[in-house]
């Protein structure tokens, strides 16, 4: 394969860039954008679209999964072919818990794998849980960014309309998981597998149903509150990132 070029992502070796954060949409990589010192597009293929940018001097992919663990999976694979180590998903998720609130970060400390794709790659004992180190530096990045953000278990699906969701969302509340996105469990498989550092920081965009508490509110300023979220979750993975740089040179 000329140069390592990617099937799906459309790129190949030569950018020695060890990072990336992976939105799951391509709207929000140019979100990312905004918030790095210079960046450049380097390819958009179906939903993968990636640029390349820098933020405090570090380099890094920013790269869209598109929706699922199937998607996630393939690029997932791809950009650990070009030399990726850590990866951080930025994305959003549905709470599972009243408490949670539009633009409330989720820093998944674990998934429960009721996806697909990490099943495709070995059965359901294997545990899909982050980097413990990386963890630490989001966590720390959060706090200091004074987000709102909660961690703790997050629920990995494949289907939003099945006639049995609202059942299943509420068997998965009861048991405490925070909230509901479909690629975390992948990543955190797959990068268990192949040795890829994740993480996952989830920005919440529907509250937990039939929770009317401070509705109103939160409804005048729905769009502000999940605005703020993607931007604090982007700074956050950013800061992770320097920071575990600073520590992980090589
Ligand atoms: O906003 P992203 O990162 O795509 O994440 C969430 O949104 C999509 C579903 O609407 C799924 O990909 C889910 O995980
Ligand atoms: O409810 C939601 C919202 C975003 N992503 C999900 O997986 N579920």
């Amino acid at each position: 394969m000329k140069n390592n070029l990617q099937p799906h992502i459309r790129i190949g070796n030569g950018y020695e860039v060890k990072y990336a954060l992976l939105p799951g949409d391509p709207g929000r990589v140019d979100e990312v954008a905004k918030f790095l010192d210079h960046s450049e597009e380097l390819a958009y293929n179906r939903e993968y679209k990636t640029i390349i940018g820098s933020y405090n001097g570090v380099k890094i992919f920013v790269s869209s999964t598109g929706i699922g663990g199937v998607s996630a999976g393939i690029a997932i694979e791809e950009l650990k072919n070009i030399g990726v180590k850590v990866m951080i998903r930025i994305g959003s998720c549905g709470a599972l818990q009243p408490h949670l609130r539009l633009g409330d970060l989720v820093i998944a400390s674990g998934a429960v794998r009721n996806d697909g794709a990490s099943y495709a790659y070995i059965n359901k004992a294997y545990p899909a849980i982050p980097d413990p180190e990386l963890l630490f530096h989001v966590m720390n990045a959060a706090k200091k960014n004074r987000s709102t953000n909660h961690t703790g278990i997050v629920r990995c699906h494949d289907s939003f309309y099945t006639d049995k969701e609202h059942e299943i969302d509420k068997y998965w509340s009861e048991k405490g998981i925070l909230a509901s996105d479909m690629e975390t469990a992948a990543l955190f498989v797959i990068g268990g597998l192949r040795g890829i550092k994740t993480a996952s920081i989830l920005n919440v965009v529907v509250e937990k149903e039939g929770d009317l508490e401070g509705g109103i509110n939160d409804y005048i300023d729905e769009k502000n509150n999940s605005k703020r979220g993607e931007e604090q979750e982007i700074l956050t993975a950013l800061e992770a990132i320097v920071s575990y740089e600073s520590i992980y040179k090589n």
